[in-house]
C-alpha cells in the first residue's frame, strides 16, 4: 500500500455525479476505416483527431462540466449569456425564456440577430451555420462587436448545438426571417429565408439530447426561473420574460413572470434580506462605470447578526453577468476594499481594536453581491466558475475605496455600529481559537454521551476521529481494530431516517440521530458551532456494497442538512474498506473492487493462482484486517466529502439523494459506490 493521501470526494465534481452517457455515443461518430495493426501495438493509428463538434459529444465534461443536472442547466446559461451579451452591448432590451410542454427551451432576444451572410472563410456556409457548427467561432474575440461580454471562447452555443437532439435558430435581420435546424450538431438542411419581417433578434430553441443527458433528463422550471431572474438583477437595462408550460411545473414556480430591476444588485440584496434585521439601516451599495473605458463595478452589502437561513452570510459574484460560484479576483478585491476601509475608519476614530479585523471577520456575517463588467475576462474553464483576471481585483478595490469611505464618514452612528459588529466578530474568533486549545476532556465531562459510543481516551480534539459504523457486529470489529486513544466508534442501527422527506419533529425523535448529535457534542441548524465538535474528523464507515452506499448517502444528507459548515470545513470522510483479499505464499494484497482485483491478478499475481476471499461486510473482517486496510491512519485511504459553494448545486444533490425519485437516488448510489472505490490510491 502506498501513502494514504486523502482522496477528494467531490459530490458534485465531474466524477461523482457525472453519469456515463445513457447509451453509447457511437452514432455521433463517422465510422472509421479499419486499419491493420500490430496486435497489442500502440502506433500512429491509435491517435485520434476528433473533428468538428465530435469532441463535445465525446467529452462533454470538458465543455459543460459533466452530464448531470447542473451540466444540463448550463446549456441554458450559455444561450442566455449570449442574449445578455447582446443586451449589455446595448442592442437588446427584451429577452424571453420559454419552456415548452415537450421540454424544448427557447430563448429569444431583440438584438441584432445572428449574422446570416456567407462567411468569408467558408463561402458556402452562412455565418449562422459557422457559429453553430464550428468551435471557437464567434464575434467576441476582438471587442469590436461586444465590449464586455460574458462570451469569450466562441464555444458556448456550438456546444449547446452538439449536445441537443434538435436546435432551431431563427434570426430576424435585414428585413427577413431566417431559419436553420440542426440535430446533434449537424445541419438538417440549409439556412432558409422564411419571409419578410421587420423584427430584429435571435431565437434559439433547443431540446437536450437524451443520449448525452440520460433518458428522462429535463429542465427544472424552478432552476430556470431563478437563473433568469438573477440575470435581470445583473443588468438593469434588460427585461426578461419567463413563461413555462404549466404541465412542466411541479412546485410553486410561476408559469409567467417579468423581471426588470431598475436598482440592480441593490434590489437583489433587498430581496435576500427581506425580514432580516441588519446592522446598518441601509445596505452599502453602488455602481461605478469607468469613464472613457469599458468596464463597470456594482455591489451591494449588508450585515446581519442573525444569519441567512442556514448560513451566516453569503458572497455571490459575477463577471459580465456570468455567475462565478468559485469566486476569484473580484471577490478578493471586495474583501480587501472592505477590510482596508473599515480598519482605516477604526484608526480615524481611534478604535485600537480595529487592528484585529481580518477580511473573514468583515465578510462572514454579510450578504454581499459583487458584479463586474470587464473586457477580455479570464475564467477557469468553459463553465466560467472562477474569475482569474488579475486586473479585476484592482478595479474593484479602487472602485469601492472612496464610496466606502464616504458611506462610513457620512453617518458616524451607522459606521460605529458596523465597526463594533465586526470587532465583535474578530474577538469571537480569537476567543474560539483559545477555547479550542482548551482540552476536549472538560467539554466531555459536561456532556451526557450515548451509551453505545466507544469514545476515545485522548483529550485533544485535534486528531480525534469518530467512526460511524453500520450495525453492532461491524461496531464490534471496529472497536477492536481502533486506536483507542484517538478513534471513537459509534454503531448506528439499520437505515436511519430519510431526512430530506422527514419533518423536523421526526428527526428530533429519531434515536440514532440524537445519539449521533450527542456524540458529536453539537447542536444542528443555526445553533451549530464548529468549535463544539468533539472530533476533528467524522468518518462514515459502511460496507462496500450498495446498501452501505445508501446508508452513507443518508448520513451525508443528514450532515449537509444539519451542519453544512462541518462538511464545508472538510471534516467529513468516507472510509474505503476493501472488497477482496488475494493471498499467495506469504504475500497478501487487498483489492477495493472487481476491476482492481482483475488488475492485481494480471500484475502482482501474474501466472499464479492466489487464494481470493471476498468480504461480505465489515463485520466479517478480522479486526487486524480492518485496522490494516481501513482504519490505521498510516495505511488507510479516506475520501473527503466536499460540497460546492453554489446553493443550486447543493440543492440538486439533495434532490438527487433524498428527493422523491428513487431512480435518481439509485443511480447516485451506484455511481458513488463505484466512485468511492475507483478514486483510491492503495
Ligand atoms: N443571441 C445572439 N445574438 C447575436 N449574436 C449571437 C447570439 N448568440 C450568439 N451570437 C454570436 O455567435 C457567436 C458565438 O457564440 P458562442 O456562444 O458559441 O460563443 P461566444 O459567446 O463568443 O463565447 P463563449 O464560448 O464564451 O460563449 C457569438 O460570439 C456572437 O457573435
Ligand atoms: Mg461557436
Ligand atoms: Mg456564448
Amino acid at each position: 500500500m502506498s501513502k494514504p493521501a486523502p482522496a477528494s470526494f467531490d459530490l458534485f465534481g465531474d466524477d461523482a455525479l457525472n453519469p456515463p452517457p445513457a447509451s453509447p455515443l457511437a452514432e455521433s461518430h463517422e465510422p472509421r476505416p479499419a486499419v491493420a495493426k500490430t496486435p497489442g501495438g500502440y502506433t500512429a493509428s491509435d491517435i485520434e483527431v476528433l473533428e468538428g463538434l465530435e469532441p463535445v459529444r465525446k467529452r462533454p465534461g470538458m465543455y459543460i462540466g459533466g452530464t448531470d443536472e447542473r451540466a444540463l442547466h448550463h446549456l441554458f446559461a450559455e444561450v442566455l449569456d449570449n442574449s445578455m451579451d447582446e443586451a449589455v452591448a446595448g442592442h437588446a432590451k427584451l429577452i424571453e425564456v420559454h419552456l415548452d410542454a415537450d421540454g424544448t427551451l427557447t430563448v429569444t432576444d431583440n438584438g441584432r440577430g445572428m449574422p446570416v451572410d456567407p462567411h468569408p472563410k467558408y463561402p458556402d456556409k452562412s455565418a449562422l451555420e459557422v457559429i453553430m457548427t464550428i468551435l471557437h467561432s464567434g464575434g467576441k474575440f476582438s471587442g469590436k462587436s461586444y465590449e464586455t461580454s460574458g462570451g469569450l471562447h466562441g464555444v458556448g452555443v456550438s456546444v449547446v448545438n452538439a449536445l441537443s437532439e434538435r436546435v432551431q435558430i431563427t434570426s430576424w435581420r435585414d428585413g427577413f426571417e431566417h431559419r436553420q435546424v440542426f440535430s446533434r450538431g449537424k445541419p438538417v438542411g440549409k439556412l432558409e429565408q422564411m419571409g419578410p419581417s421587420r423584427k430584429k433578434g435571435t431565437a434559439v430553441s433547443f431540446l437536450p439530447d437524451p443520449v448525452i443527458f440520460g433518458e428522462g433528463a429535463a429542465f427544472r422550471p424552478a432552476r430556470l426561473y431563478r437563473m433568469a431572474r438573477s440575470k435581470a438583477y445583473l443588468f438593469r437595462g434588460v427585461e426578461i420574460r419567463w413563461k413555462c408550460d404549466p404541465s412542466r411545473i411541479q412546485d410553486q414556480t410561476p408559469a409567467e413572470a417579468t423581471f426588470h430591476f431598475p436598482n440592480g444588485l441593490a434590489d437583489f440584496l433587498a430581496e435576500r434580506t427581506k425580514g432580516i434585521a441588519t446592522v446598518t439601516p441601509e445596505a452599502f451599495s453602488g455602481r461605478i462605470e469607468r469613464t472613457g473605458e469599458a468596464g463597470a463595478v456594482e455591489w451591494a452589502i449588508s450585515w446581519t447578526p442573525q444569519g441567512f437561513g442556514e448560513a451566516d452570510g453569503f458572497l455571490q459574484s459575477y463577471c459580465n453577468t456570468v455567475p462565478t460560484p468559485e469566486g476569484g479576483t473580484h471577490e478578493s478585491g471586495l474583501r480587501a476594499a472592505l477590510t482596508r476601509g473599515l480598519k482605516a475608519y477604526g484608526e480615524l476614530v481611534n478604535e485600537k481594536k480595529a487592528g484585529l479585523i481580518t477580511a473573514d471577520d468583515v465578510i462572514a456575517n454579510a450578504g454581499a453581491l459583487i458584479s463586474v463588467f470587464i473586457r477580455n475576462p479570464e475564467f477557469q474553464g468553459q463553465t466560467k466558475e472562477r474569475l482569474s483576471s488579475s486586473d479585476a481585483q484592482k478595479l474593484v478595490e479602487t472602485a469601492l475605496r472612496d464610496p466606502f469611505d464616504h458611506w462610513l464618514t457620512a453617518s458616524p452612528k451607522v459606521a460605529r455600529a458596523l465597526l463594533d459588529f465586526v470587532i465583535e466578530r474578530a474577538e469571537d474568533r480569537l476567543k474560539r481559537r483559545k477555547d479550542r486549545e482548551v482540552a476536549r476532556a472538560s467539554a466531555t465531562r459536561k456532556l451526557r454521551l450515548p451509551g453505545k459510543l466507544a469514545d476515545c481516551s485522548g483529550g485533544a480534539i485535534d486528531g480525534a476521529e469518530l467512526f460511524l459504523v453500520e450495525g453492532d457486529s461491524a461496531g464490534g470489529s471496529a472497536k477492536q481494530a481502533r486506536d483507542r486513544k484517538t478513534q471513537a466508534i459509534l454503531p448506528l442501527r439499520g437505515k436511519i431516517l430519510n431526512v430530506a422527506s422527514a419533518t423536523g419533529e421526526k428527526m428530533g425523535a429519531n434515536k440514532e440521530l440524537s445519539d449521533l448529535m450527542l456524540a458529536l457534542g453539537v447542536q444542528g441548524g443555526a445553533k451549530f458551532k464548529e468549535e463544539e465538535l468533539r472530533y476533528e474528523r467524522i468518518v462514515i464507515m459502511t460496507d462496500a456494497d450498495v446498501d452501505g452506499a445508501h446508508i452513507a448517502s443518508l448520513l451525508i444528507t443528514f450532515f449537509y442538512r444539519t451542519m453544512p459548515q462541518m462538511v464545508r470545513a472538510g471534516r467529513l470522510y468516507l472510509a474505503l474498506p476493501p472488497l477482496y483479499r488475494l493471498s499467495h505464499g506469504n504475500k497478501s494484497v487487498y483489492a477495493r473492487d472487481d476491476a482492481h482485483k482483475d488488475e492485481l491478478l494480471a500484475t502482482e499475481f501474474k501466472g499464479k493462482k492466489p487464494e481470493i476471499s471476498r468480504f461480505k461486510g465489515l463485520g466479517e473482517m478480522m479486526p487486524a484486517q480492518l485496522k490494516e486496510t481501513t482504519m490505521d491512519p498510516a495505511k488507510r485511504t479516506l475520501a473527503r466529502v466536499t460540497l460546492p459553494r453554489s446553493e443550486e448545486a447543493v440543492e440538486a444533490l439533495v434532490e438527487t439523494l433524498m428527493g422523491r425519485k428513487p431512480e435518481l437516488r439509485f443511480r447516485f448510489i451506484q455511481e458513488n459506490a463505484e466512485f468511492a472505490a475507483a478514486d483510491v490510491d492503495i
